[in-house]
């Protein structure tokens, strides 16, 4: 049987697959390292992961199919309506990463059902039904650093997992009882919250105290006020010999070691020369409104020995530098997003960079990181902007990308017009707009398996280039951001049928690109309608279907200070339509990307 066969076999074994509609002996699943079906990852021709989250999946999970593909590593299928027990794992004992969270499994996971799955690191089984002990046979899993149990019935105490193993674990809201094992006791709390009985460090002791008798009462009050006229005469002696306050260099270091986490000196160095350059950021924050406008300021402490921290390139033919280069360049700060600060370098060697700092990606591990970056570098088009390098860390990442002339379509369409910018004309924004469509036509075709490869489409990640071509930033991150982040800040997570089913779909892009269409048409700013989770609100599409309905003249609808030829406006209708055609609250009477990008194109 080829992959092909079995995949398609594994499909008919689902209910409700018309997610995978691509899952055809069309074309095989992989060509090499590159994906052609939906929700698979491939390499050198093979399957090695399957990622099926969010697509409304039904049923139970055929395992005879999977296990007749000997490559895979990861399958996910999170955000489904998959129930009953839980699949039998150890048949897959190649499994590297199970992610089956937020679906609707239930009933007790029998203590044997990990045994020899010696290669399992990650197993995320949140916000399901299951019921009794936690399986024992996750205690013999020698790569298991990630444990994701948290809103079952699991009940019981929790097993003696070995010291130093788990590094991320949530078991909250569970029913778990009895003592908290000594080698979990150094997590936060809250990853212990909502269950009935348990004790222990991190939380308060089990054993309660002894009674005291009378007897042993006085000398033990008599040695504790010893010990405390001990610690006051050490205390006092301590102050005396204190020396004079820390400088305030000493003082910022001082703060600043200790808040970095534990790395290597360099790295930690380069983390405090950006604090420092952010601190300094409001004043250079109203100047990044509009990038370019002020002479690029130098931040006075990069001129010291830089930390020499390595960057991963990821386009070979770069001239390549690395952190103590961006330390050491002219630099501004052109914004805070949601996930970080942006900041412009200008380096020695005349290149424009952008450095932009994630804070708020989730905690994929390095080699997932480097892989994913590794496949966005791949990507190739007119309309997107490259990732050039990046830097990996555990608590936030830098990816480096170039400088784009004109910035944003955000800044362009709505910023300040005083300093002699030209409000875009008619022509302009139209070939805006069908270059966004091209470069989302790319992202699908390219990461397929992506529920929204671009996750991110707003006018503050339009780029616009010297001639005003658009090129895409900030797009294929979904995979990696924190996701209670990602709900509460990505574009695509404000859609209605997000609001509506808590769910993105292969269409919610669609949805994006049309909210973007109405903001270049009308000028008007979409966040001024678009507030998550209150989905009564009028949004942007709704009020321009108002407008134009109510309205005498269409015309009133679109940005007054577009310049614009009375014979384009039958084309600009045409395109407002297009608009509240990708916003369509019915998803399934939504254009696909595919028409979308033929009919803003066309
Ligand atoms: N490569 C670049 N060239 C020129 N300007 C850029 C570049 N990347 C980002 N910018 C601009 O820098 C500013 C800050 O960007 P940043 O991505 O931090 O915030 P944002 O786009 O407003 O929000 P988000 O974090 O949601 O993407 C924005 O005005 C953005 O358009």
């Amino acid at each position: 049987e080829s992959e092909a066969d079995i995949l398609i076999k594994f499909k008919e074994s689902l209910k409700n697959s018309g997610a995978l509609s691509n899952w055809n002996n069309q074309k095989p699943p992989c060509s090499g390292d590159q994906e052609n079906w939906v929700g698979i990852f491939c390499e050198a021709g093979a399957v090695w992961g399957l990622q099926l989250q969010n697509m409304g999946l039904e049923g139970t999970i055929d395992l005879d199919s999977l296990t007749k593909l000997p490559h895979l590593r990861t399958m996910s299928f999170m955000f489904n309506n998959f129930d009953g027990p839980i699949p039998e794992l150890a048949r897959l004992s190649g499994l590297k990463t199970v992610y089956l969270s937020n679906n609707m499994f239930s009933g007790e996971i029998p203590p044997e059902t990990f045994i020899g799955m010696t290669g399992l690191k990650k197993l995320h089984l949140a916000n399901n039904k299951f019921s009794g002990q936690i399986p024992i046979s996750l205690l013999d899993l020698p790569k298991l650093m990630e444990l994701m149990l948290e809103n079952n019935e699991f009940e019981g105490e929790i097993p003696q997992f070995p010291p130093d193993r788990i590094k991320r674990l949530n078991v909250s809201n569970n029913r778990l009882v009895g003592e908290i094992p000594h080698s979990l006791s150094n997590f936060t709390t809250s990853i212990f919250d909502g269950n009935t009985d348990l004790c222990g460090a991190p939380l308060k002791s089990c054993t309660t105290p002894n009674k005291l008798s009378p007897g042993t009462i006085i000398p033990v009050a008599i040695l504790v006020a010893a010990a405390l006229a001990a610690l006051v005469v050490v205390v006092v002696i301590l102050r005396k010999r204190q020396q004079a306050p820390l400088g305030p260099g000493e003082a910022a270091a001082a703060s600043a070691s200790a808040t970095a986490p534990a790395y290597g000196k360099a790295e930690q160095k380069a983390y405090v020369e950006l604090d420092k350059m952010e601190q300094g950021r409001a004043a250079a924050t109203s100047r990044a409104v509009a990038p370019g406008t002020t002479s690029p300021e130098k931040p006075s402490h990069a001129k010291k020995s830089e930390p020499n921290v390595k960057i991963t390139f990821l386009k070979e033919e770069r001239d390549k530098f690395d952190m103590s280069d961006l330390l050491r360049a002219s630099a501004e700060v052109l914004g805070s997003g949601v996930f970080g600060s942006t900041y412009k370098a200008a380096l020695g060697d005349g290149q424009m960079m952008v450095v932009k700092r994630f804070k708020h990606m989730n905690n994929v591990n390095k080699e997932e990181f480097h892989e994913h970056m590794r496949r966005l570098g791949r990507l190739s088009h007119p309309n997107l902007l490259p990732i050039v390098g990046f830097y990996y860390r555990k608590e936030e990442k830098l990816l480096v990308a170039d400088f784009v002339e004109n910035g944003s379509l955000a800044v362009q369409l709505h910023g300040n017009r005083s300093r002699g910018r030209p409000c875009p004309n008619w022509p302009t924004r139209l070939k805006i707009i069908k270059g966004v469509a091209k470069g989302l036509l790319y992202l699908y075709n390219e990461l397929p398996s992506l529920t929204a490869p671009n996750g991110h489409l707003k006018s503050s990640n339009v780029l616009l280039d010297r001639s005003f071509n658009p090129v895409l930033t900030d797009y294929g991150l979904v995979p990696v951001v924190n996701q209670e982040h990602a709900q509460e800040h990505m574009i695509c997570y404000k859609s209605t049928e997000y609001k509506q089913t808590g769910r993105i779909t292969k269409k919610t892009d669609v949805w994006t690109l049309g909210i973007l269409i109405l903001e270049v048409l009308t000028g008007r700013f979409p966040s001024n309608f678009l507030q998550q989770g209150r989905s009564n609100d009028t949004d942007m599409a709704t009020w321009v279907e108002s407008v134009i309905r109510d309205e005498a003249s269409n015309m009133d609808i679109f940005d007054a200070n577009m310049e614009r030829a009375k014979q384009c406006e039958s084309e600009m209708m045409k395109l407002l339509k297009i608009g509240l055609d990708c916003c369509q609250a019915d998803v399934d009477s939504r254009p696909d990307i595919k028409e979308a990008d033929e009919d803003s194109g066309g």
